[in-house]
């Protein structure tokens, strides 16, 4: 309740100060309250007097982003969807799957390398929002291009992204092909698949790797259980 209180008269302060600056009418006032975001000029942040600290109060839980990445077939969504269910019982959680996004926020976005980048962006900026929240979100989609997810863990500001690979062969995700994308492929039907004709990045520095052999992939609980580990020994989870 302080935090609230000290929060809401540094807030007030915050408008009485841009109501006197404002007030002043001086040249150039306008540009100095204002920032310059991406391609846009004199955007304003507006701040709350309930933010990140209350709300994870209030769910008694901390908020952050589990990312994770991986070829087509790889088993993100399936690991996304155990480990949604082994959380369930501990904390709030909420899953971004990059194929169920693409039916509605990025429907707009295809599979070439701008619009590759776009969608990554996109779900790690909802992503923060989600851990802004004070939930648990789990993103999984493929993100082949390193610097994206990069930029993702810096939205995050490092400590609150932990990612995920899921280092499966192409061969074993090709065997699978669940959805028949990869026969489409190799059929030339489908152009610029990831993995194939377009390319994946591997992550140099992520959390947690997930290491999958062609005869021996653990299964989707006990993957679930490597990162459940990982959250516990590194004060994400309570035990
Ligand atoms: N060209 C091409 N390349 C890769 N993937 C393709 C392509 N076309 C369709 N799909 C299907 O789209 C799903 C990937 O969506 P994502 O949002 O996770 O991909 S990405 O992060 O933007 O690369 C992916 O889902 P998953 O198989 O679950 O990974 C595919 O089913
Ligand atoms: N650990 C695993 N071991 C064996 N098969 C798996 C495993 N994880 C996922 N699968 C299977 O692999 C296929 C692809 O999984 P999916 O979760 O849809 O991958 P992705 O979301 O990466 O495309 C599905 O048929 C799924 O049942």
């Amino acid at each position: 309740m302080p935090n609230v209180i000290i929060f809401g008269s540094i807030l007030q302060y915050k408008i009485y100060l841009f109501k006197i600056l404002t007030s002043l009418k001086l040249p150039g006032i306008d540009k100095l309250l204002t920032s310059t975001i991406g391609k846009l000029t004199n955007i304003l942040w507006h701040d709350c007097p309930i933010g990140q600290f209350e709300r994870q109060k209030l769910l008694n839980q901390k908020g952050y982003v589990v990312w994770i990445a991986g070829l087509s077939g790889s088993g993100k969504s399936t690991l996304a969807c155990t480990l949604g269910h082994e959380l369930h019982s501990r904390g709030h959680t909420y899953i971004l799957d990059g194929d169920n996004l693409r039916h509605g926020l990025n429907r707009d976005l295809c599979f070439k390398a701008k619009d590759l980048a776009k969608n990554i962006r996109r779900v790690g900026e909802v992503a923060k929002l989600f851990a802004d929240a004070g939930l648990i979100c789990i993103a999984s989609l493929i993100s082949p291009y390193r610097s994206e997810r990069s930029a993702c863990r810096k939205l995050l500001n490092n400590s609150t992204f932990i990612e995920v690979f899921l280092n499966v062969p192409l061969e074993v995700c090709e065997a699978r092909d669940p959805k028949g994308l990869y026969k489409l492929t190799r059929a030339r039907k489908i152009k610029g698949f990831t993995g194939i004709d377009d390319p994946y990045e591997p992550p140099s520095d992520c959390e947690i790797v997930i290491q999958c052999k062609a005869s021996d992939c653990a299964t989707p609980k006990s993957m679930a259980d490597q990162v459940v580990s990982y959250l516990k020994a590194n004060g994400f989870l309570q035990d």
